[in-house]
């Protein structure tokens, strides 16, 4: 009751926190739920880039009932204002598998409390098969909008439906630890002709054969031994490996030079995803002539849709500020091409380096000597080294310390010990002294006779006890209130010696914990970058939470658990070793 009592309130107490954890995780508020609906529209799914799972994706009645017309009419036939609903309405008729995409007067803001809205009124439609690029002005929205469509973004008004499953690219390239090939499969099957021209188109041929172990090239934590242009065409290649309907690419040409983006936009979105649906947000206006339909947004609303000549002629402002963009985008391209030579510069070299060291590596390594492997965690295993106690102990205070902590242990235990025994001597004694004064009053019934050589008997009628005692060894029997001051004195020095051995043990685990925890600590703030190059974090925060954990609150109470047992066991096998 005394040990398992104070456990099970802290098990309780953990538990309920954990409880309450969970439930408010639980209680968060879901994504927009998409579902799949059969019939007229067909099987509508929206499947997100990299997930297997199809997140589900309804299309609304009345956006079947919007669209009357698909056929006829196309958005580029006409520059098209915010007013899509009635756009729609005019031009409706034909299902909505007829649209990849229909968005309908999208209110949408990222948070409740913003005074602005992220998306004002926004309605589109993008046809199977479709182009559409997405420009204008920074945080203007466009990223926003692909995220409406991901149901990432909550809407407060308007509906969205999504004819087909969709892959996404998004804006920032996001990898994860792992080889290039995990990276660009995704947990997909490898289909090697699909891979190799997935390769192709987002030119990483060449990258292939510059890094060490060509695409089984561990890639590191966010791809940190990656260039920039190399984490874009790798996310990208994701997206597009992924066989889906709609493609939704947030602006995958900005991270590379104008050679590699022209290679990926003719190859890899006009080439291998033609017949696609492909939502193209982009910075990079000189390829919008190529697009079926244009979409400017501007302060998160559409200000106009059309194809590149349709808006050229339109006379109006935005045509203007299209033409002034795309001047500024060229510029801005050639600053950027500088500015990535030298940074592919400087990763082809040091791919060349580690090439270097690596000969004979390939586009896919099928060596399975060269194959790199993911540095596993390390734990050791068998018996703890006395230097790691000695780094544990020396965190914790000096050595004198530490014999101050242990001799008061050790202490603690020898009084706990002596007042054991000293109950027992006690209650032998009494025994003695009851037999003793029988004996010499010889008026008990119970004595069975006199002293005899020594030694005095006693049996009890009752309860069948005997027994018998030398009067020479215990002659002399110490008083009752000597033993009871005594056995005082051992209680009270068990409860003071505890409680200082435990404040002074515990103070100095509490010690070793924050002083191997700082120099953890310090340590990681001056490591190079290539530790964390090497080091996922994950590893690194499982040192400072799970670890550190074990060092606070587990290792005290097993070590002192164990002192204590030690003792003991030391104090009760002395006895036997003198038999
Ligand atoms: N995840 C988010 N949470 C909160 N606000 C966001 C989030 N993403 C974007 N925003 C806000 O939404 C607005 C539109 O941003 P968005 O990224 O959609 O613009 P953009 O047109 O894609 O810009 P860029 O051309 O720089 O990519 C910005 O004011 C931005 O601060």
């Amino acid at each position: 009751m005394t040990e398992s009592f104070p456990l099970a309130v802290i098990e309780v107490a953990e538990s309920t926190v954990s409880i309450k954890r969970v439930q408010a995780f639980l209680l968060n508020e879901e994504v927009a739920s998409a579902a799949t609906q059969e019939g007229s529209c067909g099987k509508i799914t929206t499947t997100l880039e990299g997930s297997n799972k199809p997140c589900e994706c309804r299309c609304s009645l009345n956006d079947t009932e919007l669209v009357k017309d698909p056929v006829n009419t196309k958005i580029s036939d006409k520059i098209t204002t915010v007013d899509t609903v009635d756009r729609l309405l005019e031009k409706t008729g034909g299902p909505t598998s007829k649209k990849s995409i229909v968005i309908t007067n999208v209110t949408a803001k990222w948070m409740e409390d913003l005074p602005k809205n992220t998306l004002t009124d926004v309605s589109l439609d993008v046809r199977p098969g479709e182009l559409v690029a997405v420009v204008g002005p920074v945080g203007s929205g466009k990223t926003s909008l692909l995220h409406a469509i991901l149901k990432e973004l909550p809407l407060n008004s308007g509906s969205i439906s999504v004819g087909g499953s969709v892959s996404y690219a998004s804006q920032e390239p996001w990898l994860f630890t792992g080889s290039v090939r995990q990276n660009i499969l995704f947990g997909q099957p490898m289909d090697r002709n699909r891979y190799r021209q997935v390769v192709r188109v987002c030119a990483l041929e060449r990258d292939f054969q510059l890094l060490p172990h060509g695409d089984r090239t561990i890639v590191g934590e966010r791809g940190v031994t990656l260039s920039g242009g190399q984490r874009a065409r790798i996310s990208l290649a994701r997206a597009i490996y992924k066989e889906a309907d709609i493609y939704l690419l947030d602006d995958p040409l900005s991270a590379v030079d104008t050679r590699v983006g022209r290679h990926l936009f003719e190859d890899c979105i006009c080439g291998f995803l033609v017949g696609k649906t492909r939502v193209l947000v982009t910075h990079q206006l000189q390829y919008l002539h190529t697009a079926d339909d244009i979409i400017i947004l501007n302060n998160g609303a559409v200000e106009a849709v059309g194809t590149f000549t349709k808006l050229q002629n339109s006379g109006l402002d935005f045509a203007k500020q299209l033409e002034l963009e795309v001047g500024e985008t060229m510029d801005d391209n050639l600053n950027r091409m500088s500015a990535r030579s030298s940074d592919d510069c400087v990763s082809q070299c040091s791919a060349n380096r580690l090439q270097h060291q690596n000969s004979g590596s390939s586009e896919v390594s099928s060596v399975a000597g060269s194959i790199p492997e993911m540095a596993a965690e390390m734990q050791a295993r068998g018996s703890v080294g006395s230097r790691v106690y000695w780094v544990y102990f020396s965190a914790g205070g000096n050595c004198m310390v530490i014999l101050l902590v242990f001799g008061l242990c050790v202490l603690s235990q020898l009084a706990i010990s002596g007042g054991d025994y000293w109950m027992s001597y006690w209650s032998t004694v009494e025994e003695h002294r009851l037999i003793m004064s029988e004996a010499n009053s010889g008026s008990s019934q119970n004595v069975t006779g006199p002293i005899v050589n020594d030694t005095a008997s006693y049996q009890d009628s009752n309860s069948g006890y005997s027994a018998t005692t030398d009067v020479a060894e215990w002659g002399w029997l110490p008083s009752r209130e000597t033993c009871i001051y005594v056995y005082s004195g051992l209680v009270a020095s068990v409860i003071i010696l505890s409680v200082c051995s435990v404040i002074c043990f515990f103070t100095m685990c509490m010690r070793a914990s924050i002083n191997l925890h700082n120099a953890m600590f310090t340590s990681i703030t001056r490591a190079t970058m290539r530790f964390f190059n090497s080091n996922p974090s994950g590893q690194i925060l499982n040192r400072f939470s799970k670890d550190m954990g074990t060092v606070d609150e587990i290792v005290p109470l097993t070590m002192i658990d164990c002192i204590q047992r030690g003792v003991l066991y030391s104090l009760t096998s002395v006895p036997h070793c003198k038999v």
